[in-house]
């Protein structure tokens, strides 16, 4: 966690390393392949144990570039968190120990573009008196935020940005603390609307009743996500009408808790033994989650792959086999990358829907993946609410992937049958991953990673 940590910095910077040549695999995989723990999990479990009321112990935790600018923001505002060994002694250095402290303002936040960190924080720096700016990377200024500044207006916070709804802004929160009560917002283009202002409810003074009025709210497991841990650190909150949550005002309790593995990001590591043959195991693989990447199982499976969860993980086998898909993703857009480059190289059509959110996120990534399957001889198409693709003898070339760790995840994932396929700053994979090229390398050595 030291300030030079590569897994700091957005991407490479040096010309040597901004064409990637993503391996094609030699032959049918077997692999063990250790994920590091839920960006989701890790930004949430860090928020709660800020505002809670003792130091929280959260066992391996994601250390990458979303869930450290999430470390460093709340060092601003007021916690400390302490990495197992060098500085907390007697903990694991795998872990860390999170002190919470009350919240001051006065700070300037970097959200990178961790939309965890732009949607979440904000409310917790309106639980200072004094202004905290915000800003983040050239596209975390285009995405999404109007709904949050809205909803924290509404339980009496300053928002300063400049009408616009998006970064740069800055936050006060007023004297006394935010009053809470009832908030109405629309959270149609990001479920992290919904979980920003529910993670801060229990620190208003009479509660927070949050409505959402609009569309369907996206990635509902996310949301579940939010409330689970909420209940986890002793927080009463109310999910049993749909669209509506109550959560009690009280205090939070400290944590001690393993952070499950990321299952999104499992993802390319899986779909690799659907695409190269062979077995794929990812160890820790949890019985139940709330986490949206555990869709995965079903999709693979449909897509004409084995997958077997036992108490050891889970292993997926490719079978030779790979179909196309009509999908729903609402639930769990983060997964269409993934998806999108096994549909490139099945043997039948796929349509995807439910996900026109993805235009908001780390790169309008509908856009994206049409261009880019496209650009190495696909056939894919936007529609309103997703894509289509047909698949199509592919091409070596260059994999653009727009700052997004998604589009370089799913890059390699086309190179393993692809020859000559190059994913343009594969360090930008370090939002989620600090490693993404060694474990692809161990993977396709047969070692574990
Ligand atoms: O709350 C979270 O941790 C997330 C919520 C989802 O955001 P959207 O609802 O904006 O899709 C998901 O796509 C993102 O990767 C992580
Ligand atoms: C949408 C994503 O990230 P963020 O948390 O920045 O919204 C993602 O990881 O797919």
């Amino acid at each position: 966690m030291t300030e030079d940590d590569p897994a700091r910095t957005p991407g490479s910077a040096g010309p040597t390393d901004r064409l990637w040549a993503a391996p094609t695999a030699a032959g049918p995989l077997d692999a063990v392949v250790a994920v590091p723990g839920s960006k989701s999990l890790t930004n949430r479990y860090l928020v709660v144990a800020a505002l809670a009321e003792r130091p929280s112990l959260l066992r391996g935790p994601l250390a990458s570039r979303d869930t450290l600018l999430m470390v460093d923001a709340l060092r601003l505002l007021g916690a400390d968190v302490a990495e197992g060994g060098r500085d907390a002694p007697g903990v694991d250095p795998a872990d860390w120990v999170v002190r919470p402290g009350p919240v001051t303002g006065g700070a300037r936040i970097d959200c990178g573009l961790a939309g965890t960190v732009m949607r979440f924080l904000p409310p917790v720096a309106a639980l200072a008196e004094e202004p905290v700016h915000f800003d983040g990377d050239d596209r975390a200024r285009e995405r999404p935020m109007g709904a949050v500044l809205d909803g924290l207006r509404q339980l009496g916070a300053l928002v300063d940005d400049g009408g616009r709804g998006l970064l740069p802004f800055s936050v006060q929160g007023p004297a006394g603390g935010l009053r809470g009560g009832p908030v109405r917002i629309d959270a149609s283009a990001s479920s992290q609307f919904v979980s920003a202002l529910l993670l801060v409810g229990a620190r208003t003074r009479e509660g927070l009743e949050l409505v959402h009025e609009g569309p369907p709210v996206p990635s509902e497991p996310h949301v579940r996500m939010t409330v689970e841990v909420l209940r986890d650190v002793g927080v009463v909150v109310d999910d049993s009408t749909p669209g509506r949550w109550f959560v009690e005002a009280g205090e939070i309790n400290p944590l001690d808790v393993q952070v499950e593995p990321d299952l999104s990001n499992a993802g390319p590591f899986l779909a690799a033994a659907a695409v190269a043959g062979g077995r794929v195991r990812v160890p820790g693989w949890p019985q139940s989650t709330t986490q949206a990447g555990d869709l995965l199982r079903d999709v693979l499976d449909q897509m004409g792959a084995e997958v077997n969860l036992d108490r050891e993980g889970l292993v997926v086998e490719g079978t030779g086999e790979l179909y196309g898909i009509d999908l729903d993703l609402h639930e769990a857009g983060e997964l269409a990358p993934v998806i999108t480059a096994l549909a490139a190289l099945a043997s039948s059509p796929t349509r995807l829907r439910g996900i026109a959110h993805l235009r908001g996120h780390e790169t309008d990534r509908l856009k994206a993946l049409v261009t880019e399957v496209n650009a190495l001889g696909g056939q894919a198409e936007e529609t309103i609410d997703g894509l289509l693709v047909r698949p199509r003898p592919l091409h070596g070339g260059v994999f653009r992937t727009y700052a997004d760790h998604r589009m370089a995840t799913a890059g390699a994932l086309l190179g393993l049958t692809v020859p000559g396929v190059l994913v343009e700053d594969v360090a930008t994979t370090r939002k989620t991953l600090p490693d993404f090229p060694g474990m692809w390398a161990s993977m396709l050595a047969g070692t574990p990673a």
